[in-house]
C-alpha cells in the first residue's frame, strides 16, 4: 500500500509529456510570445524566421505550416508566435473536436484574411474533414452542403486567404495529400540540457522567483528534453521550498523536491523504473508483451506505451522487437541488477 497516497498521485504522471489542466493553467503564464524569446529549436526557428519574414515583405499570408513531433515541446506555442508574428489572429482547434466535414466546415467560414488557424492533433481528423481541409488550403475554398439526399447540392464558398498551423506527435499518420500542402514541416526535437536550463531561467524569472545555477542544472538534466516536463518539475521544486525549504530554489531544494516525487537522476519516475524492474525481474530481461508488461505493474497498456516507452527506448533502457519488450544491458545497470547470461536474449 502507498504510504501517501495523495502525493503518489501527484507523482504518477509527473514526467508524463503531456499537458494536463493544472499545466494547461500554469503554462499559459510562461508561453514566449515571441520567436525572439522562444529557447532552442535553432533550425526550426531560423526556418519559420525566414518564411515569417518573407511573407511579411509580400504583405501576404504565410504558407501553411506543419509542425512535427513529440509533446510538451512547444508547438501550440509556436502556432501562437506565428500568429503574432503575422498580426493575425489566431484560432484553435484539434483533429478529435472535428467530428464531421460540417464543423470544419463552420470553422473555414467564420475565418478572417491573414488568420491564422491551429489544428492540434491534425491526424485525428476524421475523412471528410481531412478531404474538405485540402480543398481550403489549397484553393482558399469550401463547398457547403446545402439540404440531404439527392436534392442535396454543393455551394461553393470562397474563403479569405489564411494561414493553417498544423501539429501532430505522428507525422507518419498524415495521409500524404495533407501532408504535401504544407510548404513547410517543421520537425521539432528534444531539447539539450542547456536550452533546457535557459527555459527553467524564463518560467522563474516570469514566477518571480530566483532559481539558482545548480538547481536549475539538477532539474533540467531530469526532464527528458522537454520544456513542459521542466516547468512542472520546477513548480514542485518551489512547493517544496516553500512548504519544506527556506523559500529558496538552491540545490538541495531541488534535490529534495526531486527525491519525494522520485524522479532519477536520468529522468526515470517510479513507474518508468517498476516497468523496467518488471520486465528485467519478473521477465528476465524479455520478450515480453505489452499488455502483459502492463497488467504486472497494474497500469493500462496504452499508458505503459504512450507514457512510459518512448522514453525508455530512447535512452537506450528498453527495446521493442517484434517478439515484444525487451531491457537492455543498461536497464539492468541502471538498476543495479545482473543480467541473466541467458543466451538467445535479444540484447546480447
Ligand atoms: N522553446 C521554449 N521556450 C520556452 N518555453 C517553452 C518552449 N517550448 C515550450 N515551452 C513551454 O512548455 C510548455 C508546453 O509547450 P506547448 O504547450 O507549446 O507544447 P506542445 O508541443 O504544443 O505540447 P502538446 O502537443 O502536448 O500540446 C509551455 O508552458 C511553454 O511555455
Amino acid at each position: 500500500m502507498a504510504e501517501h497516497p495523495e502525493q503518489d498521485k501527484l507523482g504518477e504522471h509527473l514526467l508524463a509529456a503531456e499537458a494536463d489542466e493544472l499545466d494547461r493553467a500554469a503554462e499559459a503564464a510562461l508561453r514566449p510570445r515571441r520567436l525572439a524569446e522562444f529557447i532552442g529549436q535553432p533550425v526550426v526557428r531560423d526556418q519559420l524566421s525566414l518564411v515569417l519574414d518573407a511573407a511579411n515583405a509580400r504583405g501576404r499570408t504565410p504558407d501553411h505550416v506543419l509542425l512535427a513531433g513529440p509533446p510538451g515541446l512547444g508547438k501550440t506555442t509556436l502556432a501562437m508566435i506565428i500568429a503574432a508574428e503575422v498580426d493575425g489572429a489566431l484560432r484553435l482547434t484539434s483533429g478529435p473536436a472535428v467530428q464531421h466535414a460540417g464543423d470544419l466546415a463552420a470553422i473555414l467560414s467564420a475565418l478572417q484574411e491573414g488568420d491564422v488557424l491551429f489544428i492540434d492533433e491534425i491526424h485525428r481528423l476524421a475523412r471528410p474533414a481531412e478531404e474538405m481541409l485540402y480543398l481550403a488550403m489549397e484553393d482558399f475554398r469550401v463547398d457547403v452542403v446545402v439540404g440531404k439526399g439527392p436534392g442535396a447540392t454543393a455551394i461553393p464558398l470562397s474563403l479569405p486567404r489564411f494561414t493553417v498551423v498544423g501539429a501532430t506527435t505522428r507525422s507518419g499518420l498524415l495521409p500524404a495529400p495533407l501532408r504535401d500542402r504544407f510548404g513547410f514541416t517543421a520537425h521539432m526535437d528534444f531539447y539539450s540540457t542547456a536550452e533546457l536550463e535557459s527555459v527553467l531561467r524564463r518560467s522563474a524569472r516570469l514566477l518571480g522567483a530566483e532559481l539558482a545555477e545548480s538547481a536549475a542544472a539538477e532539474i533540467a538534466k531530469r526532464s527528458r528534453g522537454t520544456p513542459r516536463i521542466a516547468n512542472r518539475l520546477l513548480r514542485r521544486v518551489q512547493d517544496w521550498a516553500q512548504v519544506r525549504g527556506t523559500g529558496a530554489l538552491d540545490h538541495a531544494a531541488a534535490m529534495a523536491a526531486l527525491k519525494v516525487f522520485e524522479v532519477d537522476e536520468l529522468g526515470l519516475d517510479r513507474l518508468d523504473r517498476s516497468v523496467m524492474r518488471a520486465l528485467c525481474e519478473r521477465f528476465n530481461g524479455g520478450p515480453a508483451g505489452l499488455t502483459t508488461l502492463a497488467v504486472a505493474v497494474g497500469e493500462e497498456p496504452e499508458t505503459v506505451e504512450t507514457v512510459v516507452e518512448p522514453f525508455l527506448v530512447r535512452e537506450g533502457l528498453m527495446a521493442r522487437t517484434p517478439r515484444g519488450r525487451v531491457a537492455t544491458a543498461a536497464a539492468f545497470a541502471h538498476l543495479g541488477l545482473t543480467p541473466p547470461n541467458q543466451s538467445g536474449m535479444l540484447w546480447d
